[in-house]
């Protein structure tokens, strides 16, 4: 992140979680704005923002924040987007842009844009970059150094509009795609939340198992299964609200999932080997790509706190049966 030029005079923070805190943070370190006023719903979460000190103003109302703010990010959960944008719509400066950071963004879009005045740009984004926690405590500023963050304009949006919000999130360290809403809740749907669903499944079965312990499940998780336990403490209500917002995709990619695992479960069933090779050899491929994209692009080490960024070096191919 280098010190630059500033791309907004004042933005507006409503929401100060991880998200909004993690912007704020790194909106600051880069230099991308001139000054930042955020707000929060409850007393205790402003004190504590006045406290860290991420923002240069808290303010006690959304409609408070958003006057003479040239950039307004909704950092919330997607369930609450639409009531917000109705609260501040009127009260919105002439020429704002108006973006949110919602991990679905076809309802973000249906929900907010109607509450939103013709004088103002909205332009929808998701950076794809987060871990497990919550809370204005739980940002960072370099929470999204080399990730993606999609933007996903309406087709009438202003080509201006949107190339200076891409130029903030490019100045907070995130590599800038633009795709369709409808696309991008397709994609995310099976590289995101499907696998959260998992997470959830899995952690919940393996606690209502009778023969097994609880301690025992704690004690001999192996590597695996951690994970799932770090991505299942994710918040409830932001995944309550993904769940309902992007349903229709979601099912589509749980239906395909569904199918996939009849099979591997067939196959285990009737001893096929070979399918079960061949399937592992499929998907190691893939990982595989996956490092390779991740090497190709890796930015300068930022000191990040977290974050499954790729770093180490890819091993040589390697078979078991070659032994
Ligand atoms: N957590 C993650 O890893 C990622 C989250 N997102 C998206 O970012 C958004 C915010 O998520 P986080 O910052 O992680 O959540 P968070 O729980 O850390 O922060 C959410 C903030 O929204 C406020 N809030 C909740 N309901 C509200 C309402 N009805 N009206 C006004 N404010 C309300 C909370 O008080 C809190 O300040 C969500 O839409 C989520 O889908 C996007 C990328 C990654
Ligand atoms: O913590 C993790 O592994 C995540 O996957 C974080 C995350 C959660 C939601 C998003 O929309 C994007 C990223």
């Amino acid at each position: 992140m280098t010190i630059q030029k500033p791309i907004y005079n004042r933005l507006a923070l409503i929401g100060t979680g991880l998200i909004g805190g993690s912007i704020a943070r790194a909106a600051r370190a880069s230099g991308a704005v001139k000054s930042i006023v955020a707000t929060a719903r409850s007393p205790e979460t402003r004190r504590r923002v006045a406290e860290l000190g991420f923002a240069d103003q808290v303010v006690e109302t959304n409609i408070a924040a958003v006057e003479g703010a040239d950039l307004v990010i909704v950092s919330i959960p997607v369930g609450a987007c639409g009531p917000v944008a109705a609260e501040i719509g009127p009260y919105l400066a002439q020429g704002a842009t108006v973006s949110d950071v919602g991990s679905v963004k076809k309802s973000v879009l249906d929900d907010m844009a109607p509450h939103l005045p013709p004088h103002v740009h909205f332009v929808p984004a998701h950076p794809v970059a987060g871990t497990e926690n919550s809370g204005p405590d739980a940002g960072f500023a370099e929470l999204f150094v080399n990730r993606w963050c999609i933007l996903t304009p309406p087709e009438d949006a202003d080509a201006k509009a949107v190339e200076r919000l891409a130029d903030f999130w490019t100045a907070l360290g995130a590599n800038v795609e633009t795709m369709t809403a409808s696309h991008h809740d397709l994609v995310l749907a099976i590289t995101s939340h499907l696998p959260h669903l998992i997470a959830y499944t899995i952690v919940g079965t393996a606690n209502e198992l009778g023969e097994v312990t609880e301690s025992e499940v704690l004690k001999f998780s192996a590597g695996g299964f951690r994970d799932f336990t770090r991505i299942a403490a994710s918040d409830p209500t932001m995944w309550r609200d993904i769940f309902l917002t992007n349903k229709n995709a979601v099912l589509e990619m749980l239906g395909e999932f569904q199918e996939d695992l009849s099979q591997l479960t067939r196959a285990i069933r009737r001893g096929d080997g070979e399918a079960l090779f061949d399937h592992f050899t499929r998907t190691r491929a893939i990982r595989r790509g996956i490092l390779q994209i991740g090497q190709d692009s890796a930015a300068p080490d930022f000191g990040r706190a977290h974050g499954p960024l790729p770093t180490a070096p890819i091993p040589a191919p390697y078979s078991s049966d070659a032994d």
